[in-house]
């Protein structure tokens, strides 16, 4: 939660530097309301109606107006104009809804259409990409981006294109009666919108800052409330929430400047709008006291001129959003346009399982090169370990297997095949990773091994949990198999006993090659030796490579390879490396001495005057 860290370059790249787009949003609906178009166009439709009904009764004034001083007005007329204008009413709040519910269909399905977009886009990006961004980045622009759309399509769309439509065809009809008198009523208008557009050009330096700000405060809260038990332990709760409280007082503060920017122009937009009486009355006056025109249309323009604007004042709202919701609309347009992990989609024959590092060359996106020229071969049906020291390069290493990231020179290959080459579908069935922290999904036990291969029957995954040393423990859970894990009410399981399942869903995948990244937490010794046997069981027949942090377990290795700062240093089986006494000596020392430690009688959690004791 450092302020070194609330800036990735990502982030600023996204936001930093840029105006909004104010067709971000309209290219977006192009592609993805394809389907619900026709929809749209009957919601702008219904909400011009509704707004030219809107307009009736103020017609009817004027009629009635000219009928009383004319002398023609009975009571019949003002029965029947009465009922004109009740009927224009509700006519026109019928319109409305309906425009509403068509506006709001069209908004869902289109927010819909992106999130799904999105969701398959983001799987089909390299890792990389996600690498990049704070925690909670990737939730925001699948959930809360295309959200904002919303006000375009279900009000912006139909009230705005409504409520200009009206105004151009009120216009139109009212240079047809008197273009004089016309010209009075539209002269304030440009002016309103030039206020308007300065309005937006003075919001609109302000959004990058509103985008970094926005994204800094989602990736603080989530940073804040994930690390809660850190948090707690550490007892700094006041240090973190001042950082997270900093994070939401700035976003505040942008908002407030752009408020701040933008409100006095935007109000002056909305006087303005409603100014033109202002300019009908003395230009109208004028021109009946020079008898250019009658009582009657002069009362037409007082009514009608001066009212006629206002459906324009629903634009104050809208475009005062509009700014925010281009740069929703820029970062999930520039999400989509990110160019998706290369994919051969070629299926290719592989005449064995063989794993080989030929020169490979890696850094994490523009970061230092982290492995410098790795040359090394797992063969088929062999266990292979990786041993370094923290940050050596263990898990970067394997995470190439499967094209998690892609080298940056040299290659990798499986069975004499560039990984680059074998489609991705084809390199995901022949490979399964397990990953040091494993993910559980809620869900039962039994379909969170199932999703190494969703047709298992229920004794295939009751096979792959005993061969992953997790039946013991799952038959002693009070539903067995049908737990429930994580979540309200779900059981939690300890970092063991999550990763031997992680292992039994990679049984269950059957892949001939496994990557495991072995977890480094478990001092338990008996959950230690079932994960031993399980890696065993993981083994048969098939390429193995883990990263070993509990260098016991590999000690049957076929062969280990030793990393130090992105090289390996040294290779072989484990009794070659020891008898060398080189790096591998040395860590194997660093080891059981540490396992001893934990093992000593005084070193376990022991009563205080069994302690003194101990010490004396
Ligand atoms: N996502 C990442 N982005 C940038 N640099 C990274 C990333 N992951 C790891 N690194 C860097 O790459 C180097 C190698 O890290 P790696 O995690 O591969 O080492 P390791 O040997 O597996 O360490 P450990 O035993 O602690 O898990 C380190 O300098 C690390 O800081």
């Amino acid at each position: 939660m450092s302020d070194a860290a609330e800036c990735p370059a990502a982030v600023k790249q996204a936001g930093a530097e840029r105006r909004p787009d104010y067709l971000a949003s309209f290219r977006l609906l192009l592609r993805h309301a394809a389907g619900v178009r026709l929809r749209l166009i009957v919601a702008v439709l219904l909400a011009t109606l509704s707004v030219l009904c809107e307009l009736v009764p103020v017609w009817v004034v004027w009629r009635l107006t000219v009928a009383v001083i004319d002398g023609t007005a009975t009571q019949a007329l003002f029965a029947q104009q009465a009922v004109l204008a009740l009927a224009a009413i509700l006519a026109g709040y019928a319109a409305l809804t309906a425009a509403l519910a068509q506006s709001h269909i069209v908004a869902f399905q289109v927010i819909h259409d992106l999130r799904m977009a999105l969701a398959r886009h983001l799987a089909r990006l390299p890792l990389g990409w996600f690498a990049g961004r704070r925690s909670g980045g990737a939730k925001a622009l699948v959930i809360d981006e295309p959200e904002k759309l919303e006000l375009i399509v279900a009000h912006g769309i139909p009230e705005g294109t409504s409520a200009v439509a009206t105004w151009l065809a009120v216009s139109l009809w009212l240079f047809a009666v008197d273009w004089r008198m016309a010209l009075a009523s539209v002269l304030l208008t440009p002016v309103s919108f030039i206020l308007m557009a300065r309005a937006m050009t003075r919001t609109g330096r302000f959004v990058a800052d509103y985008q970094r700000a926005g994204e800094r405060m989602n990736g603080a809260i989530v940073e804040y409330l994930a690390g809660m038990p850190v948090v707690k332990i550490f007892n700094r709760s006041g240090e973190s929430f001042a950082g997270t409280a900093d994070a939401v007082r700035a976003y505040t503060n942008v908002e407030t400047a752009m408020g701040r920017a933008y409100i006095p122009l935007g109000s002056g937009f909305s006087a303005l709008v409603l100014s033109n009486i202002v300019v009908i009355l003395p230009v109208g006056l004028w021109l009946l006291a020079a008898n250019a025109i009658d009582l009657p249309t002069l009362l037409l323009f007082v009514i009608l001129g001066a009212t006629y604007s206002q459906p324009l004042l629903k634009l104050f709202g809208l475009f005062q959003q509009l700014a925010q919701v281009s740069i929703a609309s820029m970062a999930v347009a520039d999400a989509l346009a990110a160019p998706p992990q290369p994919d051969s989609g070629r299926r290719i024959e592989l005449p064995n399982r063989d794993i080989v590092f030929e020169g490979v060359r890696f850094g994490y996106e523009d970061g230092p090169e982290v492995l410098h020229g790795i040359d090394a071969t797992a063969r088929t049906g062999t266990v292979t370990a990786l041993v370094g020291p923290s940050g050596s390069g263990k898990s970067s290493l394997a995470a190439l297997v499967p094209r998690f990231h892609d080298v940056r020179a040299g290659r990798v290959t499986l069975g004499g095949v560039d990984v680059r080459d074998i489609g991705l579908d084809q390199l995901m069935e022949e490979i399964a990773f397990v990953f040091q922290d494993s993910l559980l999904f809620s869900g039962t036990i039994a379909e969170n091994i199932r999703f190494g291969d969703a047709r298992a029957t229920d004794e295939q995954v009751r096979a792959a949990a005993r061969a992953a040393r997790a039946d013991g423990f799952i038959a002693a859970l009070p539903d067995g198999y049908a737990t429930r894990l994580g979540g309200r009410g779900g059981v939690q399981l300890s970092g063991g006993e999550r990763q031997r399942i992680a292992i039994a869903r990679a049984i269950l995948k059957d892949a001939p090659v496994i990557v495991l990244d072995e977890a480094t937490a478990f001092a338990d010794p008996d959950s230690e030796a079932a994960i031993q046997e399980a890696i065993g069981a993981l083994a048969r027949g098939r390429t193995l490579l883990v990263v070993a942090h509990r260098l016991n377990t590999i000690a049957d290795a076929d062969q280990i390879l030793v990393l130090d700062r992105g090289r390996i240093v040294e290779s072989g089986r484990q009794e070659e490396l020891l008898a060398r006494n080189g790096l591998y000596a040395r860590l194997w020392a660093d080891y059981t001495e540490a396992q001893a430690l934990a093992l000593r009688p005084d070193r376990r959690p022991c009563a205080l005057n069994a302690c003194v004791d101990a010490a004396e």
